[in-house]
């Protein structure tokens, strides 16, 4: 285990070792961070980054420096210029190993899982995760157990868990009961390893693309990231990353974290326009944005703070901008992104047209997941086809355009 790094609670103050680990807090339940101690940060950044990807930034994680990772090559995703728009980029997550962000936490949490010496590893998914964690297993050679909301999981995710062998078990009801159902399972059975981002190492992964964004920014960091909010771990760890750079000394400013909800899934949107210190979970939450089709976020105190702390926002959107969005992003900048990550786009332009955002800042949009994950969805943008009897396609063109 890494000596200078601990474990935390941002909420209560709790502190823990690594060596006994747990994923939430004992005192008063919220998931557990991971702090490094006695200028281990400054230390880091006197480090030569070698690589790409992750595990470029392993000064950066909570291991010694012989770790092993358990890796596919994941990171180092594209920051694409945006024709939609001065000043937006596009951090392309999609090109992520299994198509999504998840796979920046996961090699971290699975290389974890596999020094503790871990044999089966569960999670609850909307998809990705599960993908993710399906994956990651297979290539540790463990076992995998990815609990999913019934009948609602997008085709390709779900094809992803079967090809790697992932044991799916289809809860009856949403993402919120599936997790629930996980952590009531593992408050009394210790012999599954958690790979939902309540896991700390999970959050140490996903961090690393503020690293990445700072190196493609000519060591620099963005005015605003704007990315679309579920569970929430994803802002909370981004946010994690920029602080420890500025904390590491490699950088003077932080970015304002935009957070973007689906309008029919918005408890932090909500709690963060009333300024509430409570969230009130929606019960029944609906969006065609699957992926963050979420009303009881595991981090949404986490994610709360890094919205307020970085001068930012938590936004909703509706469903037809996101489609709106999903349709430009894949016309025009020729990048296709599933549902979820085309709320990045909308979130940008309300937050544009509301004055969260100025004409001409330097903005990165995280676009999360990949399009193909999601076929389905695709259907709603309406298709361009015709049939033509062979021997007819001159004319059957000609009279069609
Ligand atoms: C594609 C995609 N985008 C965004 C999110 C939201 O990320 P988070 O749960 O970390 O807020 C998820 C999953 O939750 C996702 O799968
Ligand atoms: N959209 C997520 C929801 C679970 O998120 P996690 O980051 O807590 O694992 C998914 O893909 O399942």
């Amino acid at each position: 285990m890494d000596r200078d790094a601990s474990l935390t609670c941002y909420n209560c103050g709790w502190k823990g070792s690594l060596e006994e680990f747990r994923y939430t807090c004992p005192r008063c339940g919220e998931p557990l961070t991971i702090v490094y101690e006695g200028g281990r940060l400054a230390e880091s950044s006197r480090k030569e980054l070698r690589g790409r990807g992750v595990w470029r930034y392993s000064a950066f994680l909570p291991f010694p420096e012989d770790v092993e990772p358990i890796t596919l090559d994941e990171g180092w995703t594209p920051l694409h210029v945006s024709k939609l728009a001065g000043g937006l980029r596009l951090k392309n997550e999609g090109l992520n190993p299994t198509a999504s962000f998840k796979d920046r936490g996961m090699t971290v949490a699975i290389t974890d899982a596999h020094r503790r010496g871990a044999s089966k590893v569960i999670c609850a998914s909307t998809g990705n995760t599960a993908a993710s964690v399906a994956a990651y297993a297979a290539r540790a050679g463990m076992r995998s157990y990815v609990l999913v909301p019934s009948g609602a999981v997008a085709k390709g995710k779900l094809a992803q868990a079967v090809a790697h062998g992932a044991k799916i078990v289809k809860v009856k009801g949403g993402f919120d009961e599936a997790l629930r159902e996980v952590l009531e399972l593992l408050s009394s059975d210790r012999s599954f390893y958690l790979l939902n981002s309540v896991n700390p190492y999970r959050i140490e992964g996903q961090k690393t693309l503020a690293f990445e964004v700072w190196e493609q920014l000519d060591r620099s960091v963005p005015d605003v990231i704007v990315l679309p909010v579920g569970n929430a771990g994803n802002i909370s760890a981004i946010w994690k990353g920029f602080k420890e750079l500025r904390d590491a000394g490699l950088t003077d400013s932080t970015p304002r974290m935009i957070g973007v909800q689906a309008e029919g899934a918005a408890p932090l949107a909500r709690a963060f326009e009333e300024g509430l210190s409570e969230l009130r979970p929606v019960e029944s939450p609906q969006t065609y944005a699957t992926a963050i089709k979420i009303g009881s976020p595991v981090s949404w105190r986490r994610a709360l703070m890094a919205a307020r702390e970085s001068h930012g926002a938590i936004i909703s959107v509706g469903d037809d901008s996101i489609l709106e969005a999903q349709r430009d992003l894949a016309r025009v900048d020729g990048v296709f992104v599933e549902p979820a990550s085309a709320a990045s786009l909308a979130g940008y332009r309300r937050a544009l047209a509301e004055g969260l955002i100025d004409n001409g800042e330097k903005v990165v949009a995280v676009l999360t997941g990949h399009g193909l994950k999601d076929p389905d969805a695709v259907m709603r943008f309406g298709v361009d086809e015709m049939e033509v009897e062979p021997g007819k396609l001159r004319r059957e063109l000609s009279a069609y355009q």
